[in-house]
């Protein structure tokens, strides 16, 4: 998702054609029945895949974006990244592979919309309902005859087909793998002429960034914070354990982070995930690298494998986030605090972390108390070597155990403060009673 000051996304070219991209089109032919055109269209797809496989074609990574929304990083000379997959060390314990498909199971509950249908439901792509832009186009809020919402994603025109198609691909078939109630739900895409469209679950109250950004109409205060961290772990960590085969999102920010009415995260954004191999034995993927900056993580930047301990960085960026409500990297901040996460750890290790945490946040024992837990997660996220970074199930096991005592030292203030209210209202009630005026002076003598 993208703001205006949403950060930049990160491809880095030129290495490894170990991920392919899905060639070919969907067929046109509109008098199909909806499950009929799906349906052929991951034939075609497990087609093309399988013949990437047996060494067909090698084209390049799936989802590049638009040139002006994208940093390349040119490729290292190092032997690991010459661009000649020859020259890449081979230490797959085991080999992550681009995306294969179930075709029984990535259809299920898909719906091919008819571009009449979402033209209608967004009032023809009115300016008035574009809920923003991001990479891949623009997001429409659509009302469909049922009275439903849907966000509709209007790929842009001008992108590369075959770069296009891809992204377009990739999303519609990481999303129809998974159902998760904190994932944004897929509902359905259209391919028609040179319009790419996908229709997904709306979720009606912003982004994470959005809110952090003091840009919506609700607060989030520590325990709200601490639910959504719980939901993006819990999301994270069905994607990387509970789906047929691995999924690494690589583009976990606050921005991707959709926000409900009831304040609880979904997770959006499935144009850079990438699945998996059948291989149980696999330890990575080596492939190109892709993300935004501020939320990468070094190592896969550096050696270009790609694991899910690569998402648990960018949940860490994100943890350090809703801690201080900063964005990544804030360029007009002195040095010291331009690096947010850099600058939070500092403080934690500094024994303040109090003075890196968001000024919205009320300050209570409790609070300060989950702050410096959550950051102490965040700095085992962030670790260096992946090897000492916790799994996404182990981060929302830690979130469990921190929300559980926030709501337990909480509990015990709001009893206080409440027992406080109540004595309040005893003594409210005895003014009323003798008459008092508010302000003035009594006492009571017990009898
Ligand atoms: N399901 C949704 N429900 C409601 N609003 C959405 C939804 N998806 C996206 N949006 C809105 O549209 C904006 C752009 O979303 P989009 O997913 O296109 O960005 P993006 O392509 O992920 O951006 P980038 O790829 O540059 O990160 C979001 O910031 C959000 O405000």
């Amino acid at each position: 998702m993208k703001n205006t000051s949403s950060p930049r996304r990160i491809i880095r070219s030129g290495d490894a054609n170990n991920d392919h991209n899905f060639a070919g089109t969907f067929p046109k032919k509109k008098t199909q029945s909806v499950l009929s055109r799906f349906r052929a269209a991951v034939k075609k797809l497990e087609a093309v895949f399988f013949c990437q496989k047996k060494g067909c074609s090698n084209t390049d990574d799936a989802d590049e974006r638009p040139a002006s929304q994208v940093i390349e990083i040119p490729s290292a000379s190092t032997d690991n990244s010459t661009g000649s997959s020859s020259k890449i060390p081979v230490r797959f314990k085991h080999s992550y592979s681009s995306v294969s498909f179930d075709s029984t199971r990535s259809q299920a509950g898909t719906v091919i919309y008819s571009l009449e249908e979402i033209s209608k439901a967004t009032g023809n792509f009115s300016p008035k309902n574009i809920l923003g832009e991001g990479s891949f186009g623009t997001v429409y809020k659509g009302k469909l005859k049922d009275g439903s919402f849907v966000a509709v994603k209007r790929a842009k025109k001008e992108m590369r087909e075959d770069r296009l198609f891809a992204v377009f691909k990739n999303e519609i078939l990481t999303l129809s793998k998974i159902e998760h109630l904190n994932l944004v739900r897929l509902l359905g895409y259209i391919e028609d002429g040179d319009e790419r469209i996908i229709v997904v679950e709306y979720v009606g109250n912003g982004t994470l960034r959005e809110h952090l950004d003091g840009k919506s109409r609700s607060e989030l205060e520590m325990a709200e914070r601490l639910d959504i961290a719980i939901d993006v772990a819990h999301a994270v960590t069905y994607l990387h354990m509970y789906t047929d085969r691995p999924i690494i999102h690589r583009d976990i920010k606050a921005s991707n982070i959709l926000i409900t009415e009831k304040l609880r995260a979904k997770v959006a954004d499935f144009g850079f995930a990438k699945l998996a191999s059948e291989d149980p034995g696999a330890s990575h993927v080596l492939t190109q690298v892709r993300g935004t900056v501020g939320y990468v993580d070094p190592e896969y930047i550096s050696t270009y494998e790609l694991t899910e301990k690569s998402d648990v960085y960018s949940f860490g960026v994100v943890l350090v986030e809703l801690m201080t409500g900063r964005q990544p990297m804030e360029s007009e901040r002195p040095i010291k605090e331009r690096i947010t996460t850099k600058w939070a750890l500092q403080a934690l290790k500094e024994g303040c972390a109090v003075v890196a945490m968001d000024p919205r946040l009320q300050r209570s024992p409790a609070s300060i108390e989950a702050l410096e837990k959550v950051l102490r997660l965040a700095r085992h996220c962030l670790a260096p070597n992946r090897k000492s970074r916790p799994s996404m199930k182990e981060c929302g096991e830690v979130l469990w155990g921190i929300r559980k005592d926030f709501r337990e030292k909480n509990n015990v203030r709001a009893v206080s403060t409440a027992h406080y209210s109540e004595q309040i209202d005893v003594r409210k009630d005895n003014r009323d009673m003798f008459g008092i005026e508010d302000g003035e002076s009594y006492e009571f003598r017990s009898a």
